[in-house]
């Protein structure tokens, strides 16, 4: 018997030490590699002597909670744990149970689920291809619209059947999208699990995928009035999708964004890929994806149809089913992210897209190293885009007369958050920012940091520094509490909610003082200049959110660049800058 996916096979190699060992066999299911390993499961390659075909096996595994001590079965770490653990479970259950009533070629296919071993297994197509985060890494420049819209519509059409079914995907990012190498793209899974995990009693962590999750998912737990959910939701997470493909970087997350919209506007990265690359996306292309990207929820499409009206796309692009990704990205493909990175190097191409408003600076924040302290860290295993985000405790239902301004106070929880993450972030991944020109077109581009072959040396150069110099930090947001309002539990699988109230517009914090003009001194005729203050001392007097910036901007001067406080500053960024370069 012929099988179409039996050649399929991880785009990397994975292993780790919880996952069941080759030839474990699971009833007549025989594991034969591990292909992925997600915060909450682990997807293996198996051999079906049934039915003798290769399938896909995934086993709810969050390694956070659980360890496998014996044989097959999986124990929990922490008695504290049992419960989250199981709401997991049961979230995995249920979203096995309902993919396998969908048949739709762009929605993963269960063909069969069950219980065993303190666990459940989900048995799916083995697919062959890659998921486009691993696939962005093979392009030399951003993908054509043409090759978006098939993309797009593959997505948008498996979300409709979720959407019509009231369920909400609420974890679209590039890693849940798999590109087959010939066939329609497919949407993973649900991250049912994940939402289950993140809110299995009261007092809980939201997990979110920080870059595409909309506002709205930060207030889901509110015992307070919610920002409504809904299709506009998932269109937000697939529209920075889109924005983080063609920019070769992932977009600011929407808590931010609410601060002050500091992200690239879609139509200005239209403009400077079709400057830059020669790629051009039309005006309808731009305005969909701009509006979607929308950080209010009333402002953007509020149905998938709504969404492809405002993309003048009807029909699918032709070809859809024997859509061959490699194929279609003509010379944008390379055989290999070396390649690529070379490829854009010979061509004086940059390989990722940063640009800026003028007069402002562009972050490349990465909040992969941000987790909440309790927050076990295996659970960021893989996934650096994801976040922990502290609750407190459910607050009683709320007055409907009180929701408006509720609502802006959940816009403030979720700005804090942003503030906690940008105060990280300015340790771990402040990076090169371009300069932009009068035209509004991005005038330098940054590559990403190239991991050093060596251990590095406290002398080293800091690897950004003469584009870090044109960086002036953000007005920073007044210092407010981290917490979210917390809530009751929520279905693990998100009913679909009631449209959203008209735009109420996200409030804008009042700017921080701005940082008062140096006044010149005369210095001193007779004293001997005193030794430069340490990166520390200068910062004495900047608050928490500011205090990562001041002091990373006090490290790019040369006296004090072998400071021990730069030089830490220095091994971190770089360790970071490797991290991200070996991650798929
Ligand atoms: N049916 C499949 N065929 C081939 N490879 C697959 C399949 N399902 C998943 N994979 C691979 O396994 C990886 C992990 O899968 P998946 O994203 O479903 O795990 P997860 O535990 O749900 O992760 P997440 O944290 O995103 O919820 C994917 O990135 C993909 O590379």
């Amino acid at each position: 018997m012929t099988d179409p996916f039996a050649a399929a096979a991880p785009a990397v190699s994975v292993d780790h030490v919880d996952a069941l060992p080759v030839g474990a066999r699971l009833g007549e299911f025989e594991i034969l590699a591990l292909l992925g390993v997600g915060g909450f499961g682990m997807v293996y390659k198996a051999f079906d002597h049934s039915l003798h075909r290769h399938v896909a096996i995934k086993e709810y595994m969050p390694a956070a909670l659980a360890a496998r001590v014996q044989g097959l079965q999986l124990s929990v770490r922490a008695s504290a744990d049992l419960q989250t653990f199981q709401a997991g479970l049961a979230s995995f259950v249920e979203e096995a149970r309902l993919l396998a009533q969908f048949d739709h070629p762009s929605l993963v296919k269960v063909f069969r689920f069950w219980e065993a071993n303190n666990t459940a297994y989900m048995v799916m197509p083995l697919y062959q291809g890659m998921t486009l985060k691993q696939a962005r890494a093979f392009m030399r420049k951003p993908p054509s619209e043409a090759w978006l819209r098939k993309v797009l519509w593959a997505v948008l059409d498996a979300l409709r059947v979720l959407h019509e079914n009231d369920t909400l995907h609420r974890d679209i990012s590039p890693d849940n999208i798999f590109l087959q190498d010939a066939g329609p793209p497919v949407l993973l899974d649900l991250g049912a699990a994940r939402h289950a995990i993140s809110a299995p009693a009261a007092q809980l962590t939201a997990i979110l995928k920080v870059n595409y999750a909309p506002i709205e998912q930060y207030t889901q737990e509110s015992g307070e009035a919610p920002l409504p959910q809904g299709p506009w939701s998932d269109l937000y997470a697939l529209a920075a999708v889109v924005h983080g493909c063609i920019c070769n970087d992932t977009p600011l997350p929407a808590t931010l964004r609410a601060i002050r919209d500091r992200m690239v506007r879609f139509a200005r990265v239209a403009r400077t890929v079709k400057r830059q690359f020669g790629v051009e996306y039309s005006d309808a292309f731009v305005a969909a994806i701009s509006q979607a990207l929308e950080v209010q929820p009333g402002k953007r499409p509020q149905s998938i149809d709504a969404f492809l009206a405002r993309m003048e796309m009807q029909v699918p692009p032709e070809g859809l089913a024997h859509f061959d990704w490699k194929a279609e990205l003509g010379s944008a493909w390379e055989s290999s992210p070396e390649s690529a990175q070379e490829a854009a190097a010979d061509a004086d191409l940059p390989t990722r897209l940063m640009e800026h408003p003028a007069g402002e600076a562009a972050v490349d924040l990465d909040f992969g190293a941000m987790h909440r302290d309790a927050a076990p860290p295996a659970a960021s295993d893989g996934h650096g885009d994801t976040v922990f985000v502290a609750e407190t405790v459910a607050a009683p239902p709320p007055r409907i007369a009180q929701q408006r301004s509720r609502a802006r106070r959940q816009v403030w929880g979720a700005a804090a958050l942003a503030g906690l993450a940008l105060a990280v972030a300015g340790w771990w991944g402040l990076r090169p920012m371009a300069a932009v020109s009068s035209d509004g077109l991005a005038t330098q581009v940054a590559e990403p940091p190239v991991p050093p072959a060596e251990a590095p040396t406290p002398a080293a150069p800091a690897p950004t520094e003469e584009i870090i110099e044109e960086y002036e930090p953000a007005p920073a947001p007044a210092p407010a509490p981290v917490a979210v309002a917390a809530s009751a539990p929520r279905p693990a699988l998100q009913r679909r909610a009631a449209r959203p109230a008209p735009a109420e517009p996200v409030p804008t914090p009042p700017p921080a003082a701005a940082p008062e003009k140096p006044v010149a001194v005369p210095a001193p005729t007779v004293k001997p200049a005193p030794p430069p203050r340490g990166p520390e001392e200068a910062c004495a007097d900047a608050n928490f959110l500011t205090r990562p910036m001041c002091i990373h901007n006090e490290c790019q001067k040369p006296a004090l660049s072998s400071h021990p406080v730069c030089v830490e500053a220095r091994r971190r960024y770089e360790a970071d800058a490797r991290r991200q370069s070996m991650s798929p």
